[in-house]
């Protein structure tokens, strides 16, 4: 009698506890559903009211685009104005400065690079890289999209403004470094030291980085403008193995190109974790949830549930597993100078990019535990920890004027914070400035992604003139005294 009444209690309890299961499932699916048809962390401060200081019409005219385009290198009155004063540093870079008429606005700094890596026709371009030759309305040519086209964009802009008599109410700093794509070390750093001997703090550095994406997110309704809040840290390795030379006639076992190549196919079989979901890469998506069809849209708003399964989706293609985790390139292998002698040295490097959510300490960890090869030597060449994530809400001056100049000239355009899986020069500004961007608006399309430091790199005719009218806004807009207050969304009658 008591088994039966212990077995019916538990029988009871097995009841009531998969009616509270099913409960608790039905709600969180409700909520699940209520968040996606409401989730919209990006409404932002579009509607409030901005004070207008972009009084100077952008347009350019028939006459001024062709000139845009034969004066790629002239700029007058940039040169010639009062209001610039410009200084050579470490002997290639350029430092301009525009100071403000009100002293109390603290300045900012627009940064861009003037080098670029090397080229080479014979890798199959359709136009020789350095001719800018023009084809179906691209001007092709390394450097148009990185970073060339943000050097001249920033300059052709200020000399319309002086043109058409603009003086600013905020002071602002131009850097172009020349040795941006060998880290900086030159170029940067010496503008740095300069701009810190004044006694310089910024509100906002703005450098090359990510840009507007365009069908480049799958499932993303329209363009999405990822500003870089952050960038990736880089770990360069030397990895080296020593053997005694000889004559290839009698090889030992294992060679030293053989152990190399082992230890790097090991590391290119074990990538470093997914890393998807913690920080500024989870609010890419929450900013661009409100733009995806369903169910993706289901599935963005509901990120506590669904950020492993968006990793996995992400890893699929380059571009976009740079996004999820911390990568691992080999990209140089050297050993051996004749046929029939056994090389007693081979190099390999390999360039990894840290993920935000690492540190170099944890990627120097893993390579020597994937590696676990004693033969094998590992020696760091350079390496830094992933750059601090600067400020994306509502009282982000630099932000949120980025945005608004964004949005004002597309608005068709999603912003979202970012994260940058370049390096750029703006990473030896942290002490000048706690809020640093990577982005200028160019527009990357399927198949783009490759033309960075690849074959082809070109920039529309079209684009080329849009960057020039963005920093032509940019300017103005970042003479308000102050943000609007994201309260005054209007509503009077
Ligand atoms: C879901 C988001 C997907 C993200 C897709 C990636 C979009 C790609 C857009 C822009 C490409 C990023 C290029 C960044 C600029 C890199 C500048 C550069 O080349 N820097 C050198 C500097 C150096 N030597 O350290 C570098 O090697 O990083
Ligand atoms: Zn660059
Ligand atoms: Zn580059």
């Amino acid at each position: 009698m008591a088994d039966r009444s212990a077995k019916f209690n538990i029988l009871k309890l097995v009841k009531i506890l998969s009616f509270s299961l099913l409960f608790v499932v039905l709600v969180c699916f409700v909520a699940a559903i209520v968040r996606t048809l409401t989730f919209d962390v990006n409404a932002g401060l579009q509607l409030a009211h901005w004070e207008k200081t972009n009084n100077i019409a952008s347009d350019i005219n028939q006459h001024q685009r062709k000139e845009l385009l034969e004066n790629f290198r002239v700029f007058p009155t940039v040169f010639s104005s009062h209001l610039v004063q410009h200084e050579v540093v470490a002997n290639y870079s350029h430092l301009f400065w525009v100071p403000g008429s009100d002293l109390a606005l603290v300045p900012y700094m627009l940064l861009a690079h003037i080098d670029v890596v090397p080229a080479d026709e014979s890798d199959g371009w359709e136009a020789p890289p350095f001719s800018a030759k023009e084809i179906d309305g691209f001007i092709y040519g390394r450097g148009t999209i990185d970073n060339k086209q943000s050097v001249m964009g920033i300059l052709q802009a200020l000399e319309y403004l002086l043109i058409r008599g603009y003086s600013p109410r905020r002071g602002f700093f131009i850097g172009l470094g020349h040795d941006e794509e060998v880290s900086g070390f030159q170029g940067a750093m010496n503008i740095v030291k300069v701009l810190k001997k004044k006694g310089v703090q910024l509100v906002f550095v703005l450098d090359e980085g990510l840009a507007v994406l365009d069908g480049v997110i799958s499932g993303l309704q329209g363009p999405a403008a990822l500003i870089g809040v952050t960038e990736k840290g880089q770990a360069t390795v030397k990895l080296s193995v020593f053997k005694a030379p000889g004559h290839s006639s009698m090889p030992p076992r294992e060679s030293s190109i053989g152990i190399l190549a082992g230890a790097v196919k090991r590391l290119e079989d074990n990538p470093m974790p997914m890393l998807f979901g913690g920080g500024p890469d989870r609010r890419t998506f929450e900013h661009l949830a409100h733009k995806f069809g369903l169910p993706l849209k289901f599935v963005m708003s509901n990120m506590w549930l669904f950020s492993s399964l968006i990793g996995r989706v992400l890893e699929r293609r380059p571009d976009t597993n740079a996004f999820v985790r911390t990568t691992t390139a080999v990209t140089m292998f050297n050993s051996g100078v004749k046929v029939n002698v056994l090389p007693s040295l081979a190099e390999a490097y390999v360039n990894m990019r840290i993920h935000p959510a690492q540190s170099l300490q944890e990627v120097l960890e893993f390579i020597q535990s994937t590696v676990g090869d004693e033969r094998v030597k590992m020696e760091l060449v350079n390496g830094f920890d992933p750059l601090p994530v600067s400020s994306y809400d509502e009282t982000s001056f630099g932000f949120q004027t980025i945005k608004k100049t964004v949005l004002d000239q597309f608005p068709q355009v999603t912003v979202a914070p970012g994260i940058c899986i370049g390096n750029t020069d703006s990473r030896h500004y942290t002490d000048l400035a706690k809020d640093i961007y990577r982005f200028a608006p160019t527009w990357i399309r399927p198949g783009d992604t490759q033309r960075f430091h690849g074959i082809d790199e070109r920039i529309s005719k079209k684009n080329y003139e849009e960057l020039v009218i963005f920093y032509f806004n940019l300017i103005q807009n970042c003479d308000i005294k102050e943000l609007p207050s994201p309260h005054s969304a209007g509503h009077e009658l």
